[in-house]
């Protein structure tokens, strides 16, 4: 497949407004055209921060990866890449050759680095955890309970009965167990999930293995909120979603139902929301950027049984940054895009920056390959904040 083909304009399918190009693969066609910039009156407001990293990212594979990597790479420095493919990433060989098709997949001179991750299974051996961490390259496993979200069948049917031994291991290897924190009991509301998992899986997890480094991922209530601001600090930590923090769950049925918005754990109460946005912009160490930025072809998402996940990497920076606007915390965004994920992790901090400007733009309406479309949050809508090319 053919590879080279650029942007012609000044604006990339993000929106910066410079000559940077932004290479996408030639099956991205004219639809996912330039925003259109609005301009600001008056002295345009710049915000510079540390180049962000996004710490729980669906990068897919085959044409989609192709199609969805740019979005991600232009602008974050690093991401957790999500092993739930069809098969899914359950070991290390495996998690090697998924971080090759990303590395091909990049756009020419890209620096992003893909940071692997394996599916966790009820008969993943304590030896693939030593396997992995030597590896160099995979640095977390993932926990999908069996049947909680998008390809995740073939996930954990009992932790504590099957998987002690990996997660002792993983403990010995400091490698962070990654949580998608909902209980899949057909009898407990799809609402209360987030909040059951956590009494009665999180919370045993945390006493028997308190040296066990945990991120609960895509965070949605006030509940989990409470949980990780109880638990010591740089062992339980969670990531935050765009759509967590600027959406309740009205929004899945403004005027009909809204299958853009619909992803797990699904969309929670207005008081929720609050209080997961006064967590991020309160600057406590414990979150960070993760946006589970999941895509699903339009006629996934759009039929009968539609697929969980909403696809935001192009206005992830842009919502964030209105979020913490709004809150009056503009100076605590640097923290919870930049650094609290690396600290966590124990990594490196970024040193590029990027700049964030006052400047409005339209998200479009879709984006279209030659497999079909997909749809972003905040599809045609205006957006305030503007994310500009990388700066040297
Ligand atoms: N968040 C979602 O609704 N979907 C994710 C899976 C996940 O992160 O749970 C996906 O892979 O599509
Ligand atoms: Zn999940
Ligand atoms: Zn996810």
């Amino acid at each position: 497949m053919l590879k080279t083909s650029f942007f012609p304009c000044k604006a990339n399918a993000l929106g910066a407004p410079s000559g940077f190009p932004i290479k996408l693969s030639s099956t991205v066609l004219v639809k996912a055209k330039r925003p259109i910039h609005l301009k600001a009156s008056g002295a345009k407001m710049e915000l510079s921060i540390t180049r962000p990293d996004d710490w729980h990212l669906h990068l897919r594979d085959g044409e989609l990866l192709e199609a969805v990597v740019p979005h991600s790479s232009h602008h974050f420095g690093r991401a957790i890449i999500m092993p739930n493919l069809k098969p899914p990433v359950t070991t290390t060989a495996a998690a090697v050759s998924y971080r090759q098709s990303i590395l091909k997949a990049l756009p020419e001179n890209s620096d992003f680095t893909p940071l692997m991750t394996l599916y966790l299974t009820d008969t993943t051996s304590p030896n693939e955890i030593k396997l992995a961490r030597e590896s160099g390259v995979v640095f977390a496993v993932k926990l999908y309970p069996a049947g909680a979200t998008t390809n995740s069948q073939e996930g954990v049917t009992d932790l504590f009965g099957k998987c002690l031994p990996v997660l002792e291991e993983m403990v010995q290897q400091n490698m962070p167990l990654l949580v998608h924190g909902e209980v899949t009991d057909p009898d407990v509301d799809v609402f209360d999930r987030e909040k059951v998992f956590i009494d009665t899986v999180l919370s045993p997890l945390i006493q028997k293995l308190p040296q066990l480094k945990v991120v609960m991922e895509h965070i949605t209530t006030k509940d989990a909120v409470n949980f990780v601001q109880s638990c010591r600090e740089g062992f339980v930590a969670a990531t935050v979603t765009p759509q967590h923090l600027a959406l309740n769950r009205n929004s899945l049925f403004k005027g009909g139902l809204q299958p853009h918005s619909y992803c797990l754990p699904v969309l929670k109460r207005e008081i929720h929301r609050q209080a997961i946005v006064s967590a991020v912009t309160s600057g406590s160490k414990r979150f960070f950027l993760g946006t589970d930025s999941a895509p699903h072809e339009r006629t996934k998402k759009e039929c009968s049984c539609g697929c969980a996940g909403v696809y935001n990497s192009p206005v992830a920076l842009s919502v964030y940054a209105k979020i913490f606007e709004e809150a009056g915390a503009l100076d605590k965004l640097e923290a919870f895009t930049s650094f609290n994920g690396p600290d966590f992790y124990g990594l490196p901090r970024n040193t590029s920056k990027i700049k964030l400007s006052k400047t409005q733009w339209k998200v479009p309406s879709s984006f279209s390959f030659k497999f079909g479309e997909i749809v972003p949050m905040s599809a045609g809508e205006t957006l305030d904040w503007l994310p500009l090319p990388l700066s040297p």
